[in-house]
């Protein structure tokens, strides 16, 4: 699948130490995976996940799914081993925690080599950064980790998000900005659904690709969520072809639904249906 188009709206984190958990994500319908080595692993447990991880991934199964590997911090003492797993794991890319500089990147490639690498944006001083991380020429997309980010800012959790906005935001200009993915944080409250479609429409409204999850209970809602709807394919199709009259007839401005279209709407429309088609593609 061309990477550019990939859709990321259900991004599903897997303990990398629960066999369970590694044989249900076979069969569920998420566009990408995480398998994490990090905090949903216990200390005493990272060691055999690393084994156990690296079988399941060999063993396969995961189809079109994105699988992304969480490692460790470098500056753990498990992270060095964790890297150096992963680059002879069968996964598409390694995710470093609480990246700050493009320093921990560089360090990052010296011991996986040319697999592409994504970042968790999830510190004060790494979103500060941002822009300089996602300009990175090997880094392929962010991961927001707002259970950290909510640590560190000392916040609590609101379900408007508004102690975030100025660390999602910023993460959101240097991703869009070098045209790489932008996942958002998880919804902790594994069971309310309607909690999470919220924060998912919210994720959505403001630009991200999709959202990170916990639970295969949360799998439908943010895929309903990321996904274009029926009346957004519906008013992309009607934009392009307005616009089409529009221009055989020597305008440039077209009105649909009492709006006006113009060139950059109809990029807009054209990204929304290429989103469609590469959703249809992934679940086909
Ligand atoms: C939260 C959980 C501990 C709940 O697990 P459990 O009690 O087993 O839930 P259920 O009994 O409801 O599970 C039903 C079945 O689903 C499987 N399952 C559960 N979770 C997953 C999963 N994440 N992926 C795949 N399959 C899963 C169970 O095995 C059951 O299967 P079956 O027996 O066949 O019915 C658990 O969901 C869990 O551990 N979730 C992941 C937690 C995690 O990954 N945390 C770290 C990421 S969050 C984070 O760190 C973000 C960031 O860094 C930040 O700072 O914000
Ligand atoms: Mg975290």
């Amino acid at each position: 699948m061309d990477q550019r188009a990939r859709p990321y709206r259900s991004v599903l984190y897997i303990p990398g130490s629960k066999d369970r958990a590694l044989e249900k994500a076979r069969g569920l319908p998420v566009d990408a995976i995480i398998f994490d080595l990090e905090d949903a692993v216990a200390p005493d447990e990272k060691v055999n996940a690393r084994a156990t991880l690296a079988a399941a991934l060999e063993q396969g199964g995961y189809g079109n799914r994105m699988r992304i590997v969480r490692i460790n911090g470098l500056d753990t003492q498990w992270g060095e081993a964790d890297a150096k797993a992963a680059a002879s794991m069968d996964c598409d890319a390694v995710l470093l925690p609480k990246v700050e500089t493009t320093a921990q990147l560089d360090a990052l490639v010296a011991l996986i080599g040319d697999k592409p690498i994504w970042s968790m944006m999830e510190t004060p001083r790494g979103m500060l950064n941002a822009a300089e991380i996602a300009a990175h020429p090997q880094l392929s997309g962010f991961v927001m980790g707002t259970n950290d980010l909510a640590k560190e800012l000392q916040t609590r959790f609101r379900p408007d998000r508004l102690p975030m906005m100025a660390g999602l935001g910023l993460c959101l200009l240097a991703a869009k900005a070098e045209g790489i993915v932008v996942v958002d944080g998880v919804y902790n409250a594994f069971k309310d659904a309607e909690g999470l479609k919220v924060e998912c429409d919210q994720g959505r409204d403001m630009g991200f690709d999709g959202k990170t999850l916990i639970h295969p209970a949360q799998v439908d809602v943010a895929n309903a969520a990321f996904a274009p709807s029926e009346a957004e394919i519906d008013l992309a199709q009607r934009q392009i072809a307005a616009f089409e009259d529009c221009e055989a007839s020597g305008q440039g401005v077209a009105v649909v639904d009492g709006k006006i279209v113009e060139n950059l709407h109809v990029v807009t429309a054209r990204e929304i249906l290429a989103k469609a088609d590469a959703i249809a593609a992934l679940e086909g």
